[in-house]
């Protein structure tokens, strides 16, 4: 035989319930069947609330009753076509209605609401679904779990009588049906006869109940979800059904917060050796999640991570604790005996402290109790007054394989601490089946969000990106990455998840994703944004694996870095301004991403998508030392003294360099030879010497005066120099030279500066917007490293910056 237990919204709607009749209807051709219903889906809420409206004296509740007995009606009317059943249905709905109508209208009369009362309004859930449930099935029969189901009254509460209740179920299902309907949750107290309850969620406690005293084959849990996911799904996307746990995996997830299954219900059935089936009503053909003994081994460390938000830990310490047998058993017992349950306990072997996990509901009794328990201690200052922490929250990684497997709890503090989390507490017994750490709720989403993905539960890894600048190289990253979306997806398992995008004006945020075609109208219908609230909106999403993509070239987003490192978020920068800041900036930096575990990548600072930076650092790292650079490091001053000839004036070539992407977004930044010094001074850096911008020598070709003023000043006054280029370059032409703006380093001496080289010169061929690099090393030292290519425009620097994502998400 099989016992069925529905949940509420398996009960809740037309197209639940009819479900549910087919499905029992099914099942009971093939054998008998005993189905638990709860009440309809949040009628248990609407049944306290309507009786705290009636304890305040508010008449509203008689609103809300109608409302009840209204939802009954229609559903009845709905589901129930036959007229006879429907008018019997009809009578014993309304007659509990009525008794329902007169309990609260006294709770109204009296201001009074025991728990006795309360006990008694909230079984009539369960009572009038199982009516409706037990008429729509065909050929079922009613029983009143209240005959079977006994409970006794143990530290304040109502706890099942085991025994007895097992010999009752046992006659009362003596005569075997082949479709018996019974309320869930509800009980009775075995002395008083009152009504009482197996506690919020209990239905599949009694069905589980049934199932191990009835020796059934199977316990089916039918509930609106696909069985235990690894995770929760609205916290996390790519949680998913797991097909398959053991009882200890489950009961280690159920009791953590994973709400598919009642915790108690496990154990009936477990002892049994009775499988759980959990399934889905409105799938009834998916594959669920079935509980058992012996389950297949799928070599994941982990088979689910689990959490609860309202953690408060209390810190019992004190000198005189330490060596003195006892005090663990004083701060359990005094919180047994008034029913509060710790559901972890952290002690440190130095025994002078022991950190209990509680729920926030309980922390003030929690925190009187123990102070009363220790009042002497306390007073004699051998223990300090209890001290109570709360707004936390714990998270569970449980599986079997976690046994005797080396490096998980490692994983598990590193993940958390590469996330800028901090654990405030940790416990793990020695059955190894389940780590508890205590965080602050804060960072809840982001903990389990990072340990779904780096304990290989989600199927992708995810990177979440924040993209500032949408200009030539930022727009073009944007087009990379929406094309290579699903290749990355699907043959890499990486997903790049942009979550924000910034401009000068505006920024838009999503932590589900970005729609990459239309982010620029989205942007513009935006509100206006700026630096500091860009900051505090990144930092503040608090949002795992992200990256910070800086393609901007302004200073005020390059000052973002040090905050945003300090918070675990990782940098990658075209914008070269704080690579070149002073060295102190720029070392704070590169350490700050090391303590915290962090990236902070700028390969395109240099040479756009070539690989320069990385290469010096594969040299240095190897062993090598750079001894001297030899570079053309400027793709808009190359492809401006390529393209000057006797048509074309330099203004014009300065023009067509913007055009075609390559110069700053300023121009002045490279004729004036900043953006070249800047390079040079971060290339020296990587090669290891303490370098400055003052400390570059310089041999410009444009007079400073042109560099004062607007922008637009300066495009005017521009075609003033045409004449002077012009001559210079048809004697450079005689003479069978070519401009090349150099940048050189030797032994940590920086030189810049506009040289005519000869035919025979490496430079002499370098084509369009390209760059060079000579690296002369001790290894490379007769013949340098040479690395030349594109050294500017978008296709190829959104490529690099690409290419340093790629690097962070690791894959
Ligand atoms: N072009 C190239 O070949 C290479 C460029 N780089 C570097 O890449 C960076 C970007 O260059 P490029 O794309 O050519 O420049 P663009 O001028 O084309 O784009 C700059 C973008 O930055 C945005 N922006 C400016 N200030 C802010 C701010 N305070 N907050 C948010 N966004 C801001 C602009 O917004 P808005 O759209 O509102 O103006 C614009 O979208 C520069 O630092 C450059 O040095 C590096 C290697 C090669
Ligand atoms: N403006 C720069 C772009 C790359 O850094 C250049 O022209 O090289």
């Amino acid at each position: 035989m099989k016992v069925l237990k529905f949940g509420g919204t398996s009960v809740g709607s037309v197209e639940s319930i009819l479900s549910l009749k087919r499905i029992v209807e099914r099942e009971a051709q093939r054998q008998p069947v005993v189905v638990v219903v709860s009440a309809l889906g949040g009628i248990t809420d609407q049944l306290l609330s309507t009786a705290q409206l009636a304890l305040s004296g508010n008449e509203t509740w008689k609103d809300s009753f109608d409302n009840m007995v209204e939802r009954h009606h229609q559903l009845i009317d709905s589901v129930i076509t036959d007229n006879i059943k429907h008018s019997e249905l009809y009578h014993k709905v309304d007659t509990l209605f009525e008794q329902l109508h007169s309990i609260y209208f006294g709770v109204f009369l009296i201001h009074d609401l025991s728990h006795k009362t309360e006990d008694t309004i909230v079984s009539y859930g369960e009572r009038l679904s199982s009516h409706i449930v037990a008429t729509l099935v065909e050929n079922a029969r009613w029983i009143d779990a209240r005959t079977f189901i006994k409970t006794e009254r143990k530290h304040n509460k109502h706890v099942l009588d085991s025994t007895l209740t097992q010999q009752l179920v046992r006659d009362a299902f003596s005569h075997q049906h082949t479709i018996t309907l019974v309320p869930g949750f509800i009980s009775q107290d075995k002395d008083t006869h009152e009504t009482t309850n197996l506690g919020r969620g209990g239905s599949d406690y009694t069905a589980s109940i049934i199932a191990a005293a009835l020796d059934a084959d199977i316990l089916e849990i039918w509930t609106d979800v696909n069985g235990f996911m690894t995770a929760d799904p609205k916290v996390i996307k790519a949680a998913y059904t797991i097909h398959e746990l053991s009882y200890i995996e489950a009961m280690e997830l159920c009791n953590f917060g994973a709400k598919v299954v009642y915790p108690p219900t496990i154990y009936p059935v477990c002892v049994k050796n009775i499988p759980i089936q959990v399934k889905n009503t409105f799938d009834p053909d998916g594959e669920g999640t079935i509980i058992k003994a012996k389950i297949k081994n799928d070599g994941k460390p982990i088979k689910g991570i689990s959490s609860i938000k309202g953690t408060t830990l209390i810190n019992v310490a004190g000198l005189s604790m330490v060596g003195v047998i006892g005090v663990n058993r004083r701060i359990f017992t005094a919180l047994a005996n008034h029913g509060i349950s710790v559901f972890m306990v952290s002690q440190a072997s130095s025994e002078n402290s022991t950190s209990i996990g509680v729920r926030e509901q309980d922390a003030d009794a929690a925190v009187a109790v123990l102070n009363d328990e220790f009042a002497k201690e306390i007073e004699t200052g051998a223990m300090f007054p209890m001290e109570a922490q709360s707004g936390l929250a714990t998270i569970a990684i449980v599986g079997e394989n976690m046994r005797h497997l080396p490096g998980i709890a490692a994983k598990l503090f590193e993940t958390l601490g590469r996330s800028g989390i901090s654990v405030i507490a940790f416990a793990q017994g020695s059955s190894e089946t389940n780590i508890s750490v205590v965080i602050e709720a804060a960072y809840l989403r982001k903990a389990l969000n990072v340990l779904h993905d780096s304990f290989f539960l989600s199927e992708y890894k995810v990177l979440n990106l924040f993209i500032c600048g949408i200009g030539t190289v930022g727009g073009k990253l944007i087009e990379q990455i929406r094309s290579q979306y699903d290749e990355l997806k699907e043959h890499s398992r990486l997903k790049l998840n942009v979550v924000g995008i910034a401009s000068s004006k505006h920024a838009i945020y999503n932590r589900d994703g970005l729609d990459l075609q239309t982010y620029r109208e989205e942007l513009q219908a935006s509100e206006l944004s700026s630096p500091q609230k860009l900051c505090e909106a990144v930092i503040g999403m608090n949002i795992f694996n992200s990256v910070f993509v800086d393609c901007t070239a302004s200073g005020e987003i390059a000052a973002l870095y040090q905050p945003l490192l300090e918070h675990n978020i990782s940098v990658v920068a075209a914008n070269k301004i704080a690579a070149s800041s002073p060295y102190d900036e720029y070392m704070r930096l590169k350490q700050t991403a090391v303590t915290r575990g962090v990236k902070f990548r700028y390969e395109t600072n240099v040479g756009a998508g070539l690989p320069i930076i990385g290469t010096i650092n594969d040299l240095r790292n190897s062993g090598d030392k750079i001894l001297k650079i030899e570079a053309v490091l400027s793709g808009t001053l190359n492809f401006i003294f390529n393209e000057l000839t006797a048509d074309v004036p330099f203004s014009e070539t300065v023009h067509r360099a913007k055009e075609e992407g390559y110069s700053e977004p300023d121009p002045r930044i490279d004729l004036s030879g900043k953006d070249v010094i800047r390079k040079l001074v971060i290339l020296t850096r990587e090669a290891g010497y303490k370098a400055e911008q003052e400390e570059v020598e310089k041999h410009l070709f444009v007079p400073d005066e042109y560099f004062e003023g607007s922008v637009d000043e300066f495009w005017k006054r521009l075609p003033q120099l045409d004449d002077d280029f012009e001559k210079r370059r048809r004697t450079l032409e005689q003479q069978g030279e070519r401009w090349r703006f150099v940048a050189s380093m030797e032994h940590g001496k920086m030189k810049v500066g506009l040289q005519a080289v000869a035919q025979s010169h490496p430079f002499y061929n370098l084509e369009g917007s390209n760059n060079i690099v000579l690296l002369t090393t001790e290894r490379y030292k007769a013949y340098p490293m040479q690395i030349q290519g594109y050294g500017a425009g978008a296709d190829v620097t959104a490529a690099g910056v690409f290419a340093n994502i790629m690097s962070i998400a690791n894959i």
